[in-house]
């Protein structure tokens, strides 16, 4: 579904990604994880076709739905008009249940601006199955939620539909275990462990 062979990043004169390789298969649950600097957010936007290669090839085989690191929905809009101006763009119409899937009953005519970052997260979540994409991408989408807004985000991620295609960039170990059988670990741009997360310790590679 996603495939990436030896893949280079060059952003300025600096080499950001060497080397990286790996293969997500349909269905898979992957975490990508890592330290600050590792190269988490640029393998995802080059994944995504927003940075080019210096090297190397990725394909991927269907369409993807984005969650951005430490963005927000548009503070101008209500809930409902983000929602369903999202949607519109990706030829889908947002249905109400959506709303009580993503715990924003209550906050529907709610200015964006005025929501709580745990909440503005949920949106955007909702937002990313727009068009209802085959891969699911999430780039760190519960920093800086408190426990109890990153739990209810782990639950919101593990309902996602079988079949769905999930790469999601985290520091956090217990999600990483809670979430996904697979982890690939970037340390300074290069790939330091890639398996699972149910054998040793693999938080000792990031
Ligand atoms: N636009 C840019 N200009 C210069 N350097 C950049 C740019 N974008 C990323 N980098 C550098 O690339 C490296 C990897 O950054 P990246 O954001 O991909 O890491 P990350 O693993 O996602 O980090 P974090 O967990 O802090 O989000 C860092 O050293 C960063 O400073």
């Amino acid at each position: 579904m996603i495939n990436v062979s030896n893949l280079f990043v060059k952003i300025k004169k600096d080499l950001i990604l060497k080397n990286i390789t790996f293969n997500i298969e349909k269905g898979d649950v992957v975490a990508l994880a890592g330290q600050n600097g590792a190269g988490k957010s640029t393998l995802i936007k080059s994944i995504n076709g927003l940075i080019k290669p210096k090297s190397g090839a990725i394909s991927v085989n269907g369409t993807i739905g984005f969650m951005p690191e430490s963005t927000t929905p548009d503070p101008k809009l209500t809930v409902s008009e983000f929602l369903s101006y999202i949607y519109y763009l990706r030829g889908d119409s947002f249905t109400p249940d959506l709303y009580s899937k993503f715990g924003l009953v209550k906050k529907i005519d709610s200015l964006c601006s005025q929501l709580s970052k745990g909440l503005k997260q949920r949106v955007l979540l909702a937002a990313v199955f727009a068009g209802n994409p085959d891969i699911i991408i999430l780039d760190e989408p519960s920093a800086g939620l408190d426990p109890q807004f990153q739990l209810e985000m782990i639950q919101l991620i593990k309902a996602i539909d079988k079949g769905v295609t999930v790469l999601i960039s985290t520091h956090n170990i217990s999600e990483i275990k809670e979430l996904s059988k697979k982890v690939i670990i970037l340390r300074n741009g290069e790939i330091s462990y890639i398996g699972s997360t149910r054998e040793g310790n693999f938080y000792e590679y990031f």
